[in-house]
């Protein structure tokens, strides 16, 4: 049997509990949120779809009971706030830093040997700070951004291609911000051929800046982020590690050298399954990579510093 967590029944945790359980990738999936009820009606809602979706998971919601999130397999945290139009994501440091340390807290003294998916913003800096509150083996967390930014590449590349987005192959690293995303245009593929057969310098650079601000373009539209896609992202991580699928998406995972970087989480290619991150890959970056990531990762780095624990 296997269990997850979700934490913060909002738009981005509801939508992630409803994918997890329509794709069965576990047994039972949990919402936990500190609003009366809203766990509670949320999880009576999607069971209510059970027999209409030929659905088996098992859904339930509760407010504030870390009891019943007991012996997690994997626990998703989405609890805090997301930002509106005009603000960035590190805007919610301050909040959040206080949210997602008081959750880990609370998930870890009843699922001790849970693997930690983080979803709340600004991501790779919560990530980070989980690993400082938790001292969990590096491989038990994980970063959710670069799966999300990397469904964004590919679908603005399907659009520039005026072609099917499953037939296309791309993926993003770096931090999960607006401007410290790096979509690896080098690598993207129209099933195996490299885009640049199709694109100019000028399309893909354009794809390159769409996807970048993907989540801000969202919130301009929406009033709030999005939540479809993280949702669907975040259960594609939660399959990877319960299914042990050695699937390689790129997450913010605590680096150790890689990269030429150390004491820092930021999106880089993982393998993931069983027990979380099982290695990181590490790619032969070019020069101008090598420049975006190392800028990248001073960004992350100045963020993590203005956390305040
Ligand atoms: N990493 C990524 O790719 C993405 C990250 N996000 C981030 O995810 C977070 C959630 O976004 P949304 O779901 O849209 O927000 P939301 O406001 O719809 O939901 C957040 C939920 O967290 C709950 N919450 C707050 N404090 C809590 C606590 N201590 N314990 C349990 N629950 C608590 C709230 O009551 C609310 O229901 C935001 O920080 C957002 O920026 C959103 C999209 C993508
Ligand atoms: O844009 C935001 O603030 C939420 C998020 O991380 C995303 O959708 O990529």
């Amino acid at each position: 049997m296997s269990k997850v967590t979700v934490v913060g029944a909002g738009n981005v945790g509801a939508t992630a509990a409803n994918v997890i359980a329509l794709r069965e990738v576990a047994d039972e999936v949990v919402m936990i949120d500190i609003k009366e009820g809203v766990s509670e009606g949320k999880a009576m809602d999607m069971m209510q779809t059970a027999n209409l979706l030929d659905m088996n998971t098992r859904i339930t919601g509760v407010t504030n009971n870390y009891e019943a999130t007991k012996d997690s397999d994997v626990v998703v945290i989405t609890s805090g706030i997301p930002r509106k139009p005009g603000m960035t994501r590190e805007e919610l440091i301050g909040v959040n830093a206080g949210i997602v340390k008081q959750v880990t807290e609370s998930v870890l003294a009843h699922s001790p040997n849970a693997v930690i998916v983080c979803v709340s913003n600004p991501m790779d800096t919560m990530t980070y700070l989980i690993h400082k509150v938790s001292g969990l083996p590096k491989n038990r967390i994980i970063g959710m951004g670069g799966a999300l930014d990397s469904s964004r590449f590919k679908y603005y590349l399907s659009k520039a291609l005026n072609a099917n987005p499953n037939e296309v192959e791309g993926f993003v690293i770096g931090g999960h911000g607006d401007t410290t995303m790096i979509p690896m245009k080098r690598f993207a593929t129209l099933r195996g051929v490299p885009v640049t057969e199709f694109l100019s310098a000028e399309e893909l650079d354009k794809v390159a800046a769409d996807t970048m601000v993907g989540g801000a373009t969202l919130t301009k539209l929406l009033g709030t982020s999005a939540w479809y896609a993280p949702g669907a992202a975040t259960a594609e991580v939660v399959e990877a590690v319960l299914h042990d699928q050695d699937a390689v998406i790129p997450c913010s995972a605590l680096l150790e050298g890689e990269y030429g970087e150390n004491d820092l989480c930021i999106g880089v290619p993982c393998v993931l399954g069983k027990g979380g991150i099982k290695k990181i890959l590490e790619l032969n970056l070019n020069e101008e990579e090598k420049a975006l990531f190392q800028k990248s990762a001073e960004a992350v780095h100045k963020t993590n510093a203005a956390l305040p624990c």
